[in-house]
């Protein structure tokens, strides 16, 4: 059994797995942040993100039924506003579909899934079992990724507005926001765990969920690449107009 980490021993090695394991790596984000992809591409990547933002209330509802901490549940629940927003058209999600309308990709395809590739639903399905069924310790660690995600957030969308120019900063609006939500809430996390990993089980457990996140996102883009840049997406999955040039290209 390893030993026991200090809290900041702790934060340092989940530090290391973002280094070495987060998207920010992953050939298909620096495909995007650097112009490579074509419009199709990009059109993939926001259809199937969609389900991982969509998701992200119902998991935070998930982690929030299962704590007793009452200032913690307030604090927690500002995630789930973030993403709802308090009316139609308003939060995280409606913002998402301001990009995927941009694109020109129609709501109800978007909104009910059915051309999102079958990785996609299986790893957001995934990270929805994982919070329901790992401790509440494990379920506060997943949404560790949160402390990596602003630089990611910060290169892809400077990358887009500068080498797409169907996309424009109204298009990513949704993406102007996270930064901040996303260092509040990670912070509240990493000060949850950094208390609660009391034994070196529990901080391994901790470091296992922060992996298998950073596994899931990983996977996610995965399945884009195979998908759009060799031009094979599964049987009933999004065909993009330009799906036939790079066929031919590839
Ligand atoms: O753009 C990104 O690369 C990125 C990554 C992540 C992440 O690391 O999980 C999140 C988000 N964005 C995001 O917008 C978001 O709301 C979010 C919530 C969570 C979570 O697990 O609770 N991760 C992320």
């Amino acid at each position: 059994m390893p030993d026991l980490l200090t809290s900041e021993e702790l934060e340092a090695k989940l530090r290391e797995v973002g280094a070495e394991r987060y998207h920010h790596r992953h050939p298909f984000q620096i495909r995007l942040q650097s112009g490579q992809c074509s419009r199709g591409e990009v059109e993939a990547w926001a259809l199937n993100r969609y389900l991982y933002q969509a998701c992200i209330p119902r998991k935070d509802a998930a982690i929030l039924s299962r704590m007793d901490d009452v200032a913690l549940r307030r604090e927690w629940r500002q995630r789930i506003v973030d993403h709802d927003g308090d009316h139609d058209g308003d939060g995280g999600i409606a913002r998402w579909l301001k990009l995927t309308d941009d694109l020109g990709l129609d709501r109800e395809a978007v909104m009910s899934g059915r051309l999102a590739l079958p990785a996609t639903k299986f790893a957001v399905t995934a990270y929805l079992t994982f919070v329901r069924e790992q401790s509440l310790l494990a379920a506060v660690a997943s949404s560790l990724t949160e402390l990596f995600s602003p630089s990611v957030i910060q290169v892809r969308t400077a990358g887009m507005l500068a080498h797409y120019d169907y996309v424009t900063p109204a298009t990513l609006a949704y993406f102007t926001r996270r930064p901040i939500q996303a260092k509040r809430d990670s912070d509240c996390a990493l000060a949850f765990v950094k208390a609660h990993a009391r034994t070196p089980e529990q901080q391994q457990d901790v470091v296992a969920a922060l992996e298998f996140k950073c596994a899931m996102l990983w996977s996610m883009l995965d399945a884009l690449e195979h998908a759009y840049v060799y031009a094979k997406p599964a049987p009933g999955a999004f065909e993009p107009a330009d799906l036939g040039e790079r066929l031919a290209a590839a």
